[in-house]
This record gives structure tokens, C-alpha cells and sequence, in this order.
């Protein structure tokens, strides 16, 4: 009988595999960090073998810890920590360099050339993107130009792009199948997200061949099966998703209207839009949901780029912190930030700013800032990025939005959730189950192995965990909110010095 559904969560600095039940609780979980490579000042990269590894690891790990079968599982879905780029040789399986992962800033210049020839609009128009090096196709792109011999392998046809489910899926399939689901190709800035197509035009501007492009799938959908060596018999792959699209989906924001909060590495705001594709005037971008039965769902989406990982920067370069969760404790000793402003822009803005070239900065301090202030600060600028998508969102749609759900790494501090619901005067709704990426991914596989019939059937798990709701004084709360921009200000500043 078949009593799981394993999901693959490949995210920006961990693998985990968990395996849920059919009430979509929590059976197992098996996690594993890998190693982050930045050889050059806004450079990230990952190894992709290590990637594979780790999480062949710990999906057999979960598997044991459950004491399943792969017999029992009914089917496996990834999801994938999205734009990250990885060019192989299809006869060597090798690829021909590190992933450049979504964070790293190579491609900026060429991108912000591009801006300046006017391919701006044009690429929003088709992809729905801004132009940024955040995206994939820069990425191909300077592989293909920096890797000897890449780009005539490439043109031979011996080479295969793909964002990490499709390498996952390749290596799990031992080569047999190079595909994509429309989330991830909607990342890429090479995929018209309104004909659902890669575009010829934007393969001629990166100079990519198409022979090197995955094809474009549902994000739930049974594509084939793991080969028999890996966990003892074939399971089914039968959904793939970008974590973002993923949480969406698993925190069951299926209808037009809801919006999550993902506070992981960075912060990830989408709100479903339904069938209809909105364009932003304030800095989102337009992206695709999920594809489901080759209909779409479109979301719009802001991006910030530096979350959770500004607690991490506490923790590793500063040493304020033991562990990410002392911030609630230490914050919560003091009532305000005591003046004091972190706009953490280590790798440029994000939404809706688009600024590459922002570095952070701390600003308001005096003698009397302490370390549970400087911490406070942190814990504010996640919410206060979070926010500057909110409104953004309120702006492009006219909608008032009186409720967020969220999740992540650091959805589970009450303090940061109070924030939110202070600053952007909103209802925080979290779950129960918080590893909602993983969920959303298994759903999607569920649903299309038969585990789950419907969504009505997925619908019956919802179990709310906790809500926060606005209890700022609304003049403190435009002080603020005003200050923070001021604070930005001087972030963006810092490029024109
Ligand atoms: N209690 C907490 N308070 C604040 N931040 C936290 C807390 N727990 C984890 N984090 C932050 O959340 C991030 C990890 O979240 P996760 O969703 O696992 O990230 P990702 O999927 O991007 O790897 C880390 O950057 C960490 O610093
Ligand atoms: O791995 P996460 O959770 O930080 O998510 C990364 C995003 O997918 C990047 O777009």
C-alpha cells in the first residue's frame, strides 16, 4: 500500500527530504547544509555534485527514519531553490562548471548594458521579469562565454541547461529526462510566460542554444520514475515546483487574491492572480504559479534578497548571536531599536528597488544602541523589506489585503510575525505545519499520483498554528516607515559615491 509521499527540498543552503502521510503530516524529516563558494565579492556558487549527494543522502535517510519502503512511497516532488544555473555534458554528465546561484551578481553590468540598449521592457513584456542578473539566462550566458570550449560544445548540442529540479531529475533518471516544470522555466528570463514558449528572440540576445533547454512540463505530472539503484525500487516523479510557487501552493493560497510570505535566505512575497498574468508598475515581477493540466496560474511576486540571512551574518560575521533563534530573546529585551536602522543590502535591493549596486548600512546609532537593539534592527529589516512588497502589491492590484500567511526559517519568530503585522497594518496567519515548500511540492505529486483526488481532499489539512494581528499606534508606525526609507536611501546612496 502506498502510505508517503517524499518530497525533495533543494534549497539555498540545505537539502532536506521529508516524507508526509496522507492528513499531510510530518513522518520523517532528514536535513543536510552544503557548501557555499564565493570567489569573488558577489559571486555565489554551489557544487552540483555535492547538491546530488546531499540529497540522495538524505532522501535515503528519511526513508529509513520513517522505516518506509520505497515501495510504500507513492511518489516523490522536488522543489528547488530557483534560477540557480547548471551546464552539463550530457555524454560526461559532468558539468562544465559550478551552479551560479540565483544570489550572485556577475552578470550585472552586462545586465544593466542591456537595460541601457532598451531590451528592459521588452524582456518584462515577454518574460514578465525585470531585467537582472538575479534571473537565469545571464548565467547561461557566462558560462557559455567563459568556460573553454563550452559554447562549441554547446552549439554541437552536448550540453544541457538546467535550474536545479532538472538537474535533479536528470541525475535521478540517470540521463533520461531533461525536463523543467513551467515555475522553474518562468525564471529562467527566457520563457514567454503569456505564450508559454521559450523565446527565440531572448535565445538569439544570450546567444543560447535551444537544443540546451529542458522541456517545459506541469508542475504536476508524472514524468517518470527514479532508477531502481538509488532507493532500492523506482519511485515516481510526479511534481516539480520553484520553492517559492511551492510554499504558494502549499500554504493553499488557490484562490486569486491570497498572498504568503516566505522569510527563508531571502524573503518571497507572492500573491495568486489567478488565470490573468498582472503587470507591476512598482517593481514586481509577473511569474507563473503553477501549471497544472497545461493551465496556468500566474503570481506576482516581490523578491528580497537578503532575509534570514542577515540573522546568519549576526550569528557568523558579527558573533552578536549563539543561533538564529536567540534573536526573538534578545530583541524582546528591548522595546524599540532605540533610534537605530539595518537596511541589509549585501547584494544589492531586490524589490522594488532593483538597485545592484545598494550595500548595506546601519544607520541612527548612538552610544546608547546595544546589542539587543542592533539585533531588533535586524529582526525589523526583514519586515520592513517584506512590507515595501506589500504595498507595492496594494498599489499594482488596488486590493486592500488585510491577511499574509507565512513561513520559512524565520516564519517561526513571533516577534518578527508581530513586526509584520505592525508595519504593514495586516493579519499574519502561520500554519501549523511550517515546512509548507516541502508540502506544497508533495501535494503537487500527490495529486497527480492519485495519493490525493483532489484539492477539496487537500483543503482538509489546513491547521493554523498561530495569527498576529496590528497593535502599532499608526503615527509610530508612519515614523517608521518613513525612516526606513531614509534609510534606504542612504543604502542606494552608497553606489553613487
Ligand atoms: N527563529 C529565527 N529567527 C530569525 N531567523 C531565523 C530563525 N530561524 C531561522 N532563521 C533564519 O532563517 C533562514 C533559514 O530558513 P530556511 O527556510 O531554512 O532557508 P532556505 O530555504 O533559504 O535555506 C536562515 O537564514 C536563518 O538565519
Ligand atoms: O532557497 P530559498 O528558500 O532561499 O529560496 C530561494 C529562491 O527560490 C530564489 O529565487
Amino acid at each position: 500500500m502506498k502510505k508517503y509521499i517524499m518530497a525533495l527540498d533543494a534549497g539555498t543552503t540545505s537539502n532536506r527530504c521529508i516524507l508526509f502521510d496522507k492528513n499531510g503530516n510530518i513522518c520523517s524529516v532528514s536535513q543536510r547544509e552544503f557548501t557555499q563558494m564565493y570567489p569573488h565579492s558577489g559571486w555565489v556558487e554551489h557544487d552540483p555534485y555535492e547538491i546530488f549527494n546531499i540529497m540522495l543522502g538524505v532522501a535515503r535517510d528519511a526513508i529509513l527514519k520513517a522505516g518506509a519502503q520505497a515501495e510504500e512511497i507513492a511518489a516523490v516532488g522536488i522543489t528547488n531553490q530557483r534560477e540557480t544555473t547548471v551546464v552539463w555534458d550530457k555524454n560526461t554528465a559532468q558539468p562544465v562548471y559550478n551552479a551560479i546561484v540565483w544570489q550572485c551578481r556577475r552578470t550585472a553590468e552586462y545586465c544593466q548594458r542591456l537595460e541601457q540598449w532598451g531590451w528592459g521592457e521588452k524582456i518584462q513584456k515577454k518574460t514578465g521579469l525585470k531585467l537582472d542578473a538575479y534571473f537565469s539566462a545571464t548565467k547561461i550566458k557566462w558560462i557559455l562565454d567563459h568556460v573553454e570550449g563550452a559554447r562549441e560544445k554547446a552549439e554541437r548540442g552536448e550540453l544541457l541547461f538546467g535550474t536545479i529540479e532538472t538537474w535533479l531529475i536528470w541525475k535521478l533518471t540517470k540521463g533520461r529526462i531533461h525536463i523543467t516544470d513551467y515555475t522553474n522555466a518562468s525564471r529562467t528570463m527566457l520563457y514567454n510566460i503569456f505564450e508559454c514558449r521559450w523565446d527565440q528572440e531572448l535565445l538569439d540576445l544570450f546567444q543560447i542554444p535551444v537544443s540546451m533547454l529542458p522541456e517545459v512540463k506541469n508542475s504536476s505530472e508524472i514524468y517518470g520514475c527514479t532508477a531502481p539503484e538509488f532507493f532500492g525500487s523506482e519511485i515516481r516523479i510526479a511534481g516539480a515546483a520553484g520553492d517559492q510557487q511551492a510554499a504558494l501552493f502549499g500554504q493553499q493560497c488557490f484562490q486569486p487574491g491570497m498572498v504568503k510570505c516566505t522569510y527563508g535566505t531571502g524573503g518571497f512575497l507572492l500573491m495568486n492572480t489567478g488565470y490573468k498574468p498582472e503587470m507591476s508598475s512598482n517593481g514586481l515581477v509577473t511569474t507563473i504559479g503553477w501549471g497544472i493540466k497545461n493551465e496556468i496560474t500566474y503570481a506576482l511576486e516581490g523578491s528580497v534578497m537578503i532575509a534570514g540571512a542577515v540573522i546568519q551574518w549576526l550569528r557568523d560575521e558579527l558573533h552578536l548571536i549563539d543561533s538564529a533563534a536567540d534573536t526573538e530573546y534578545l530583541a524582546s529585551k528591548v522595546k524599540d531599536t532605540n533610534g537605530a536602522y539595518l537596511v541589509p543590502a549585501f547584494v544589492g535591493l531586490g524589490a522594488p528597488y532593483w538597485n545592484s549596486y545598494a550595500r548595506g548600512v546601519f544607520v541612527g546609532l548612538s552610544r546608547g544602541v546595544n546589542k539587543s537593539h542592533m539585533v531588533r534592527a535586524a529582526l525589523e529589516s526583514m519586515a520592513f523589506q517584506a512590507n515595501d512588497v506589500i504595498q507595492a502589491m496594494r498599489e499594482d492590484t488596488g486590493m486592500d489585503m488585510n491577511l499574509i500567511r507565512i513561513d520559512g526559517g524565520a516564519g517561526s519568530n513571533n516577534l518578527l510575525a508581530q513586526m509584520q503585522a505592525d508595519f504593514s497594518n495586516i493579519s499574519v496567519v502561520r500554519p501549523a505545519c511550517v515546512e509548507t515548500t516541502a508540502l506544497g511540492a508533495a501535494y503537487l505529486a500527490g495529486l497527480a499520483a492519485g495519493f490525493w483526488d483532489s484539492l477539496r481532499d487537500i483543503q482538509k489539512h489546513v491547521q493554523e498554528n498561530r495569527s498576529f494581528y496590528p497593535q502599532m499606534d499608526q503615527n509610530i508606525r508612519k515614523k517608521k516607515l518613513d525612516d526606513w526609507k531614509k534609510a534606504v536611501k542612504c543604502a542606494s546612496y552608497l553606489t553613487t559615491l
